[in-house]
């Protein structure tokens, strides 16, 4: 399926009248050759080799140039001692190599490198070259020849009455035997399968995506951790380490003694937590949690087989284990109950659950209503509310449940260890505050996860994105360092890397939009994040800006997984319900039957659009305006461009026919008015983000190696991204003008309106 992937883009895309003949003349003069060159080049990831090793003489050329034009950007510059901070975690992107472009030191941009002394440092990259998409290829040195998408995308007949109902059945083990195998994720397995042309599975070497360099290159950014501090980060910004008046103290202010009452939820009869029962007073402020019994509890787990066996080699693919067994100091640092949780949240969320492996002491006891308080957290494992788990992945039985549902706060440390700062925004699936945890000072983010909405037990969604995040090692993924609980195991939070900005917050203080090498430093390290998600069998399904973070080292960071899911996992129905409207995939608004890994490219197009516009691109108001938005810009799709287009669900009249592609005329090569500029290749990249076709639709990793991030401008290093001040002391809520519609209101809406699950689809 991969191989036909983009083969028929460039023959099919609409363009518009002016460009077309240029572009297609081109396109079709060097297409095919000059997609596989870009796909096959050895030399293609110089962004991965730029990072982690900085370039010291073009910085030094650079920064002045960089002080000289700095007035003329958004935000300023950071400080020559952050600046400085090349030793990090990728360490700023270096300039990709050429490739036979000469680059010219006038075309370059602040902060952007030359390519000049790659040669010299080559070897040294190679070593370096910690990405994980790199890290994913063939011995870390190039990427293979002909690298497809590793599995079949799903995949679900939302139609099928019969599939429909069993799953609803829930009558799981006996659908999944009638469905297409899962991944090859057997416990031994250290592979990656790949799909062959032949439509075999090739099983490739994996490397792990956590080897040493790689922590080394992502601790580097890190602080150093306190003694004591059981590997936790110091503060990054001592600034924020100002003693906490007694107002600060979490719960304690007006909105925090609010907030105390929103965290307040009955406990559904659990008596037995540690914060419910046994130990009845929730911690004190300043009482320090006795961390030695903690893990001594945990340790019941036999360790050589429990979590990190059971879960890691099962999970999302089997490289995810072995990256958190292999690592570093931080991974180690990651508590033990986070791994503990994961592996609960996972039974809960129905995966595969080596269950047995518990030692049954560490249950507490249940009696039987609570077993049928929680069997809820089975039923309500859905995707987004309509789908459902059953086709194919066992579930535990409900009467397992509760007892790892309670277990899997067991150990956790207390909120109140954190000293509540401010509340930085409100999400469909929490509240995310600034804090700061007491005993190292470190500033973190905390996101509350929000049980309102969620009568009958803890929030799948949170479930899932709990593990996912834990899981999940990347330099371009928000890291989760912890669950906390707070007074109640209804009140759950979780700790993650505090990030200043995110990306739609962050352009609405704009002036200018970014950049073209700013875009191109934004686009790397999303596509790095996006590749290693879709290499490890994720689908983030919500990519949007809001959504992206960034900090003030020029870090971009993937965040939101509540709609993350894995995929090429035995089958259940998935919901086209998902990601924000603005960034939703046309096959997702027709209600195509099957999606895959495509739709984040889709979102990845928006995304691209917006950075270098600073305005959304398709912003409907409903499915209909959204296609309509689509249609208008890059004409109607039709059955040539797009096979299988006309048998979508929502394909039920016709629709207006606009013939051409008028992407071009938004995105110029040239501007007098305005328009945000955008080169030739600039623009094939963005037009193959928003191939209509999801099997023509460029993969990540084919967006890494193309060919816009290889020339001038080249993309600006992190290190030289403008600085903005800090939004923390805002709530991110105030400054949102316009939100993009938020999916699970949307599918709330339909459901009520259908009474039942429809077909999907804007027409369906
Ligand atoms: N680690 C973090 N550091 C700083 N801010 C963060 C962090 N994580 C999230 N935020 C902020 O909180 C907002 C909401 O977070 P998030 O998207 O995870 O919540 P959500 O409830 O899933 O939201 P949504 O409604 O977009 O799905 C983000 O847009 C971002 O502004």
């Amino acid at each position: 399926m991969a191989a036909g992937r983009h083969g028929g883009y460039r023959e099919n895309e609409f363009r518009d009248r002016e460009s077309n003949f240029e572009l297609s003349r081109r396109d079709f003069a060097n297409g095919k050759e000059d997609y596989d060159r870009v796909r096959n080049s050895n030399g293609s990831r110089e962004y991965e080799r730029g990072r982690g090793r900085g370039d010291i003489r073009d910085k030094g050329r650079v920064r002045q140039k960089d002080i000289k034009e700095r007035e003329v950007v958004n935000g300023g510059y950071r400080s020559a001692s952050s600046k400085s901070d090349s030793g990090s975690s990728g360490g700023g992107i270096g300039g990709p190599r050429r490739c036979g472009l000469a680059a010219r030191t006038v075309d370059r941009e602040p902060g952007e490198l030359s390519s000049e002394s790659d040669d010299a440092i080559e070897s040294e990259s190679q070593v370096k070259d910690a990405s994980v998409s790199k890290l994913m290829e063939n011995g870390g040195q190039s990427p293979p020849p002909q690298r497809k998408r590793k599995f079949s995308p799903i995949i679900w007949d939302r139609d099928e009455k019969e599939v429909n109902n069993l799953s609803r059945s829930r009558a799981s083990m006996t659908v999944a035997a009638a469905l297409p195998p899962p991944p090859p994720l057997p416990k031994a397995y250290r592979q990656s399968p790949n799909v062959v042309p032949d439509g075999g599975v090739q099983i490739s070497p994996v490397k792990s995506t956590k080897d040493e360099s790689v922590e080394r290159s992502s601790s580097s950014f890190e602080p150093p951790l306190a003694p004591g501090s059981g590997g936790r980060a110091l503060s990054e910004s001592p600034v924020e380490l100002s003693p906490g008046s007694p107002k600060q103290r979490w719960g304690n202010d007006l909105e925090a003694e609010q907030i105390e009452d929103d965290d307040y939820v009955p406990t559904r009869n659990i008596s037995s937590s540690r914060w419910a029962a046994g130990n009845n007073s929730p911690v004190d402020e300043g009482e320090i949690v006795d961390d030695e019994e903690m893990p001594r509890r945990r340790r019941k787990l036999p360790p050589s087989e429990s979590l990190e066996s059971g879960v890691q080699n099962k999970l999302l693919s089997p490289e995810l284990g072995e990256l958190r067994r292999e690592g570093s100091e931080r991974s180690r640092a990651k508590s033990s109950e986070s791994d503990e949780l994961v592996a609960r949240a996972r039974s809960l969320s129905g995966d595969d659950y080596t269950g047995n492996n518990l030692d049954k002491d560490d249950y507490m006891e249940i009696d039987e209503e609570r077993n049928k308080n929680y069997s809820s957290v089975s039923q309500s494992d859905t995707d987004s509310g309509d789908d459902d788990d059953s086709r194919g992945t066992p579930e535990p039985s409900p009467s397992a449940l509760p007892q790892r549902s309670l277990n899997m706060l067991q150990g956790c440390r207390s909120v109140d260890e954190f000293e509540r700062l401010n509340r930085i925004d409100e999400g469909t699936y929490g509240v995310v505050y600034r804090a700061r945890d007491k005993k190292t000072g470190e500033i973190v983010a905390l996101k509350k996860v929000k049980m309102e909405k969620e009568k009958e037990g803890f929030p799948m969604t949170s479930l899932r994105e709990i593990n996912i995040l834990l899981s999940l090692h990347n330099p371009s993924i928000v890291d989760v360092k912890e669950v906390v609980v707070g007074s109640s195991l209804d009140s759950i939070f979780m700790v993650m890397e505090y990030m200043e900005h995110d990306l739609k917050g962050l352009m609405e203080t704009m002036k200018q939009p970014f950049s073209q090498s700013e875009v191109k430093c934004l686009m790397l390290q999303l596509l790095e994040g996006v590749k290693y998600l879709h290499d490890n069998w994720v689908l983030h399904r919500d990519l949007k800006t809001s959504n992206l973070l960034l900090n003030n080292r020029g870090d971009l960071k993937i965040c939101d997984f509540g709609l993350a899911r894995q995929y090429g996992s035995p089958l259940k129905p998935y919901t086209h319900l998902v990601v924000t409207l603005w960034y939703r995939a046309p096959e997702l608004l027709l209600g195509a039957k099957l999606y895959s890994t495509a739709i984040d490219m889709w979102s990845l197009g928006c995304i691209m659009a917006e950075l270098l516009s600073k305005e959304p691109l398709f912003n409907g108001k409903t499915e209909f305006d959204q296609l309509d938005k689509i249609f208008r810009i890059l004409g109607t799709p039709n059955e040539t461009i797009w096979p299988g287009f006309s048998k979508l669900p929502g394909v039920k009249v016709n629709f207006v026919k606009h013939q051409y592609n008028l992407l071009r005329k938004k995105f110029p090569a040239t501007s007098f008015t305005g328009s945000p500029v955008l080169s030739d290749s600039g623009f094939d990249l963005l037009n193959k983000l928003l191939t209509y076709d999801p099997e023509k639709r460029i993969t990540a990793e084919a967006a890494l190696n193309h060919e816009w991030f290889r020339e001038v401008p080249l993309p600006k290093s992190k290190e030289f991204m403008p600085t903005f001040p800090a939004q923390h002391a805002q709530d991110r809520r105030t400054r949102r003008i316009m939100k993009s519609p938020d999916p699970l209101e949307e599918q709330r809406r339909k459901e009520l309106q259908q009474g039942h699950l429809g077909t999907g689809g804007v027409l369906g």
